[in-house]
């Protein structure tokens, strides 16, 4: 799975590097590499590898969910297309709470003590993901873990999950697709050992001097 996942990404062109103007991610980081999934959901076979991918993952590892929750804004196109394969409930959480209308964060019917999973699009420190679980538990929504497409396995994102005792199981991640990428051509040898120390330690910024 994790190496279909990285291969459908490499092939709908979702994996931009651009070491020499680098990207800046949600968290500040400055990055060599930036993956849009959000660019599977307008390739109907990527989208189906996708979707089939969280709904396995949310069978094997949550099979107690009762309803699944994406994260605003990449999260819940996943969330509603998964949700349409295990016949479940979902809803999604804003980033923040509306300041009109009904002044929800959470949308959608979630009762307090409903078994949630999160879905959510892309892991990188896990600041988003986390936020979001918070918002539901403090509304005494019982939250199994996240389903995400894609993790890069920072450091930083491993200890918050660890921190905040919450599962995150990933359609596929940054070895698979640094794997995939060499494989394929599309990246040298010498390019996936810069991506891997720039995951490994994202403050030295050394990569960009290259
Ligand atoms: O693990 P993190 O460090 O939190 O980073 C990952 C988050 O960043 C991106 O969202 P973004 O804030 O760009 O917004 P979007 O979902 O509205 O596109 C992505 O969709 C994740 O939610
Ligand atoms: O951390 C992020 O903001 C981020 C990284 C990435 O590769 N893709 C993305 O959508 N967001």
């Amino acid at each position: 799975m994790e190496k279909l996942i990285a291969k459908d990404l490499l092939d709908i062109q979702a994996v931009f590097l651009k070491p020499n103007d680098p990207f800046t991610w949600a968290s500040g980081i400055k990055s060599p590499i930036y993956c849009d999934n959000r660019l599977t959901l307008s390739n109907p076979k990527v989208r189906r590898d996708v979707e089939n991918a969280l709904a396995e993952i949310i069978k094997k590892h949550y099979p107690e969910c009762e309803a699944v929750m994406g994260t605003a804004t990449a999260g819940i196109a996943h969330a509603a297309l998964v949700s349409e394969i295990l016949d479940l409930p979902m809803g999604y959480v804003r980033a923040s709470a509306k300041d009109h209308g009904r002044t929800n964060q959470i949308e959608g019917k979630c009762e307090p003590g409903t078994k949630v999973v999160v879905v959510e699009d892309l892991i990188s420190t896990a600041g988003s993901s986390i936020d979001v679980v918070k918002v539901l538990q403090e509304n005494g929504i019982e939250v199994l873990g996240i389903a995400s497409i894609f993790t890069y396995g920072m450091k930083k994102g491993l200890d918050r999950l660890a921190e905040a005792n919450v599962k995150n199981v990933s359609a596929s991640n940054f070895n698979a697709l640094v794997e995939v990428a060499v494989e394929t051509g599309y990246i040298q040898a010498e390019d996936s050992e810069r991506l891997l120390k720039f995951r490994d330690n994202p403050s030295d910024e050394s990569w960009m001097e290259k």
